[in-house]
Parts: structure tokens; C-alpha cells; sequence
């Protein structure tokens, strides 16, 4: 059995697991859980996935019990950043999760946005993002992904995320002007810290919006980050890029392995 420590405040979770191996297994338990549940719901499930290890993560899904459990045909799938580079790129997000999570299972091809191939293979970033919220725009029109009424906001069922070393979220870094966009939906970077540099990305109010998030950070990579998201002292300057996420009407749930969380020596402020 995992050795799982669950503490909550809000509606934020910290689940710390022994091994990467163990979050992967409860990932997919919960992705399946939600998967089952909105499906019932109202027939859609809308998944938005980051790159990084998120994609290798996830690989319980695609085995047996879920493989054939899971109802692959309502799922839509999104992506919260994606590099603009063409889609067969060894830096793209969509090869990363096709390789990886998607060519794995059958979820309909006219369900899975990618960015536009054209626009990102001639490098045109404003073009693909605006191109990225008219999609979106046009899958709210068609009843498959709900606004949220309090924000206007596209609500997504659930956001598959990860955490850069620096806190960073989707393509929203540290300090950067595009974390106070609250016009668009997805927006561009030309100066990513991280490479490559020229990426799309959702805007946080879209983030925000969001009914469940999955905040996966494995590793030690990242354990400054994660103590200063978590740790009992918290400030109100300076924030991350993480601790700006707060859902409007959400869970969100973090799941780490212990080497993630080693860093983090007082009680987490979740
Ligand atoms: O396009 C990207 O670069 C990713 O979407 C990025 O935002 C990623 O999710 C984090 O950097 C975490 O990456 P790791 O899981 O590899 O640490």
C-alpha cells in the first residue's frame, strides 16, 4: 500500500508517496475516478495535459485495469503550454504525450487539439495562440467545454500539470508580465527561460477556472519550489508562479514522491 500523508486546508491536498512508481499509480486511479464521473456527468471528459515527466507519469493509465475500463471516446484533450514548433518536433508537447500516452489509447483523433501545424511550423506565436483560444471558443459553442459563470472562463474537468524547478506552471515564469493577462485565454512567450523559447500557454485566470487540478512533482528537481509552495512560512510577495494558481471553485491535489518533498521540514501550509 502507498504510504500516503493526506493533510488538506481549502481545497488543496498534499498526497506524498514513497516512490514515483506509487504516484503513478494513484494518478491513474484518480484520472479514471474523474474520467468515470463527468463522463456520467454529462457525457465529456476535457483532460489538459503539460510536458515534462507528467507524460511518463501517467503510464498506469495506459495499462490494464484502465486500458479497457476507461471510456477513451469522450475524452478531449488539450494542452496547457505547447512549444511552437511542428507537431513531429522533438521539442513539441503533442509528440511527448502521442509517444508516450495518447498513441496508446483510443481516444478519437477530432478530439485531441493540438496547435495548429501550419502556424507553429512558420514560427507565427500570436497567430497559433489566437488560433488555440478560437478552438476553445468554438468548443464552447458547441457544448463540450462549459464556461465558468463567476469567472467567464473556460472550466476545464481536470488539468494534469507540472512544476519547473523555478515554480513555473504551464508557460508562465517567475516575474514574467504574463502572469496579470486576464483578456485572453492563451497567450504567447517569445522569451521562455526555459527552452525552446517561443511557446503558446494558457493564462492563469484559465488555470484558475479549472474543477480539478493535478499539481505532479516527482523527483528531486524541484524541492526548493516545492518547499516554498508548501512550506508553513508564506508570503504574500514574490509568489510563484504555482502559488498563484488558487482555483476558483476546484480541488487541487498534489501528488509527490518523498524525494519531491524532502525539502519541506515543517508541517505543509495545505
Ligand atoms: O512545455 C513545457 O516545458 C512543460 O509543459 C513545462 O511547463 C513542464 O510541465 C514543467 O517544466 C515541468 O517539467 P518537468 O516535469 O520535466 O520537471
Amino acid at each position: 500500500m502507498a504510504a500516503e500523508a493526506t493533510s488538506a486546508k481549502g481545497k488543496q491536498e498534499l498526497r506524498v508517496f514513497e516512490t514515483e512508481e506509487e504516484v503513478s499509480v494513484s494518478l491513474a486511479k484518480y484520472t479514471a475516478e474523474l474520467s468515470e464521473k463527468f463522463v456520467c456527468e454529462r457525457g465529456a471528459f476535457t483532460v489538459v495535459l503539460s510536458g515534462g515527466t507528467l507524460i511518463e507519469t501517467l503510464r498506469k493509465l495506459t495499462e490494464p485495469p484502465y486500458l479497457e475500463s476507461v471510456d477513451w471516446s469522450k475524452w478531449h484533450i488539450f494542452w496547457v503550454d505547447e512549444r511552437v514548433v511542428p507537431r513531429d518536433h522533438k521539442d513539441s508537447n503533442y509528440k511527448l504525450a502521442y509517444d508516450g500516452f495518447l498513441s496508446k489509447v483510443s481516444i478519437p483523433p477530432c478530439q485531441v487539439y493540438a496547435i495548429n501545424d501550419a502556424l507553429a511550423a512558420e514560427g507565427a506565436a500570436e497567430g497559433a495562440a489566437e488560433d488555440y483560444e478560437a478552438v476553445l471558443k468554438k468548443l464552447v459553442n458547441d457544448g463540450v467545454l462549459p464556461l465558468l459563470p463567476a469567472t467567464g472562463y473556460p472550466r476545464f474537468d481536470l488539468m494534469l500539470l507540472g512544476m519547473g524547478p523555478d515554480g513555473h506552471i504551464a508557460s508562465l515564469f517567475p516575474g514574467h508580465p504574463l502572469l496579470k493577462e486576464t483578456v485572453k485565454w492563451v497567450t504567447f512567450i517569445r522569451d521562455s527561460p526555459k527552452p525552446p523559447p517561443v511557446r503558446i500557454t494558457f493564462t492563469l485566470p484559465v488555470i484558475n477556472s479549472s474543477a480539478y487540478v493535478a499539481m505532479v512533482v516527482t523527483g528531486s528537481g524541484e524541492t526548493a519550489a516545492v518547499a516554498k509552495a508548501l512550506g508553513s512560512e508564506q508570503s504574500s510577495s514574490n509568489l510563484l508562479p504555482v502559488q498563484m494558481a488558487v482555483l476558483e471553485d476546484g480541488e487541487f491535489t498534489w501528488f509527490t514522491d518523498k524525494a519531491a518533498v524532502s525539502l519541506l521540514q515543517d508541517s505543509p501550509s495545505v
